[in-house]
């Protein structure tokens, strides 16, 4: 299982980590975690306003409590185990070993001061697996369609990982990424070849493109922060909308205490 840490994030480009002693490390993010602009549907870079209001307020309602289910999906061997564990162990296994059937791992945040969850689900990618696999693809809140970007067969497949995924979840409430791995293996020539297909997907699909390495670990923690922060922003809109103007969250500021 993961280790204990919180990631606290205030600002979509500030992120600060507090571990389980409760120590604050700062770290100062210069670059802009936002994807290439372009290929972004989600191209703000700050929160949302009412949701800072509401979050300063303390009227997140249930939102401290909840998980949100992340699903990473995509080909054989593309690299979404080693995504996960770049940014859950900050390690690196270069031996390929197949994920059998689906494995998860728990991620806590403590975004605007609240604490929100993130439940990241692994999926097998072979097709002997997939069955196995697709049973836990329901109630995603986001979904991570994952392509090597050495290898445009992995790309190629990413509309039908996303039909699948699709066929357990709501399309208009899910949040899509479509994520390029393995950068380091790429000069930036090859790269930009398949960039440009992926841009096109990305932007056909309604998707968020972000391109990273798990080996170097080049923008996987972005990455990760990213997730949190619009999957958090999309819950306490929709904690907002089903309130109306009544007053939610009375025990927030209880259940943070608790984890602080
Ligand atoms: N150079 C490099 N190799 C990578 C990177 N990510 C993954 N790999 C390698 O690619 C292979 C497959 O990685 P996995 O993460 O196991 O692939 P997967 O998508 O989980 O595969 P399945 O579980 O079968 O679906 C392994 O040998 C990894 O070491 C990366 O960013 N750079
Ligand atoms: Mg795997």
């Amino acid at each position: 299982m993961c280790q204990q840490y919180v990631y606290v994030i205030y600002v979509f480009s500030q992120l600060t980590i507090l571990n389980d002693h409760c120590n604050y490390a700062h770290v100062d993010v210069r670059h802009s975690p936002t994807p290439i602009k372009k290929a972004a549907v989600h191209t703000k870079d700050e929160f949302n306003s009412k949701v800072k209001t509401a979050c300063q307020e303390q009227r997140t309602g249930t939102v401290g409590f909840k998980i949100a289910k992340v699903i990473v999906v995509g080909d054989l061997a593309v690299g979404k185990t080693c995504l996960i564990n770049r940014f859950c162990k900050d390690a690196f296994d270069k031996n390929y070993k197949a994920t059998i059937g689906v494995d998860f791992e728990m991620e806590r945040f403590e975004v605007l001061g609240v604490p929100f969850s993130l439940q990241l689900w692994d999926t097998a990618g072979q097709e002997r697996f997939k069955c196995i696999a697709s049973t836990y693809y329901r109630g995603a809140q986001t979904i991570v369609i994952v392509f090597d970007v050495n290898d445009v067969a992995s790309l190629g497949h990413a509309r039908q990982w996303l039909e699948d995924a699709l066929k357990e979840n709501d399309p208009t409430n899910v949040q899509l990424f479509l994520v390029g791995t393995k950068k380091d293996l790429s000069s930036p020539a090859q790269y930009s070849q398949i960039e440009q297909d992926a841009i096109e997907l990305a932007e056909e699909i309604k998707a968020e493109y972000w391109a990273l390495s798990s080996l170097t670990g080049e923008n996987v923690r972005e990455f990760f922060f990213r997730i949190a922060s619009l999957a958090f922003e999309a819950n306490v809109l929709a904690e907002l909308e089903k309130s109306g103007s009544r007053h939610i969250g009375d025990v927030i500021s209880e259940y943070t205490a608790i984890h602080c």
